[in-house]
């Protein structure tokens, strides 16, 4: 079972997600890129990201714009888990 984060550690942790936000109990950002190819071939590296460390995300993509929701499925909540692909997105994003 994995455990779920507390109130502190979420906020503690948001301090050092740029531009991430807590919206439903979900970790949520907004990714624009300069063309439709660029979007999705983030979208690309982030599932490869995503496969490796079994912890996936809740996303759509329109066009230039890939939205992202962080959650736990099997916690119900924020686990360590979706900290570490918030943190590998950062780096498939660039910041
Ligand atoms: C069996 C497999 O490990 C689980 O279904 C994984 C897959 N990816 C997952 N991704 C997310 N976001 N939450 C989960 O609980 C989860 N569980």
């Amino acid at each position: 079972m994995t455990v779920k984060l507390t109130d502190l550690e979420i906020s503690n942790a948001l301090k050092d997600l740029d531009g991430w936000a807590l919206k439903d109990e979900k970790l949520h950002r907004v990714f624009e890129f300069d063309d439709f190819i660029s979007a999705f071939a983030f979208m690309t590296r982030v599932a490869i990201r995503a496969e490796k460390i079994d912890h996936h995300p809740e996303w759509s993509n329109v066009y230039k714009t890939v939205t992202i929701a962080l959650t736990t499925h099997d916690a119900g909540g924020l686990s360590a888990k979706d900290l570490a692909l918030a943190e590998a997105i950062k780096i498939e994003y660039g910041r």
